[in-house]
């Protein structure tokens, strides 16, 4: 494994490399409020074949927040402009919550790199304006520390908060120390983003995953994003929340893997 930092569109992304380099690329991008660690125990499935590649997209983690004002069309190009920097001509993408709007922007926009999508907890449209208006302006007033505990009971199911008080804990400093401008300008390209027409063009396979769960974007929100997606498929997780790469790392590889071995997708 290698952390690297790369020059895209103005400010640093941060990522990082596992396994071969010239195997077929998979490539994570991550929710709202959290950084690229969140797929560890994932990526640990795939780095044996796969040239993994994980992130922080700009504004959380360790990328740089840069000077414009976000949208998703951004992230995606930033997510490009890394694939770009890494020579790594296509993908099968794995995008969590706001992470598969910039996958489904990445395959809007540059269809021929993208081979595959994994859609998880995810929509082509999250919430709505006065829903995002309401938190960006709490969150530029007071900070996210006051908005932690309700954010991260919609991230996580309560048998997991009860059972793992300390990776509960360390997942909400996650949240909460993510910069102010990042998270705000993310919360800003989720509230103008809208990729409702674009779903309907999709022309590769995709998986569409939702833990039972998550109160952010419920299993009905997530099946519908499926109805829309030209051959999509549905995998409901059973007791998790918004990120089942945290609650049930294992079963959602296993998901991803029987999904990539079923479409012939290496
Ligand atoms: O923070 C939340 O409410 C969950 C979430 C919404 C978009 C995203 O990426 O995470």
């Amino acid at each position: 494994m290698s952390l690297y930092v790369a020059p895209i569109n103005g400010t640093h992304i941060h990522y990082t490399q596992s396994g071969p380099k010239d195997g077929p690329a998979l490539v994570f991008s991550n929710s709202l409020g959290t950084d690229q660690r969140i797929w560890d125990d994932v990526v640990v499935a795939f780095s044996d074949r796969f040239n993994v590649i994980t992130y922080d997209k700009r504004g959380h983690g360790l990328s740089g927040i840069g000077t414009v004002e976000y949208n998703i069309d951004l992230h995606a190009n930033d997510l490009i402009g890394l694939l770009d920097y890494l020579g790594v001509d296509d993908v099968i993408l794995c995008g969590l919550s706001v992470g598969g709007l910039i996958a489904q922007k990445v395959a809007s926009l540059v269809p021929d790199r993208v081979r595959a999508m994994i859609l998880c907890d995810t929509a082509p449209k999250l919430g709505d304006a006065d829903g995002w208006n309401t938190r960006i302006d709490a969150i530029k007033k007071d900070g996210i520390e006051p908005l932690g505990d309700a954010i991260i009971e919609r991230w996580l199911s309560p048998i997991y908060r009860a059972e793992r008080p300390l990776e509960t804990a360390m997942y909400r400093d996650m949240l909460v120390r993510t910069t102010v401008d990042g998270y705000v300008g993310t919360c800003v390209a989720l509230r103008d983003g809208d990729l409702r027409d674009a779903a309907t063009k999709i022309a590769v396979p995709v998986l569409c995953i939702c833990g039972s769960d998550d109160l952010a974007t419920p299993p009905d929100v997530v099946r519908a994003m499926a109805g829309m997606i030209p051959g999509a498929t549905f995998e409901l997780i059973d007791g998790v929340g918004h990120l089942p790469c945290l609650e049930t790392p294992e079963l959602l590889s296993r998901l991803i893997d029987r999904f990539i071995k079923e479409n012939n997708l290496v």
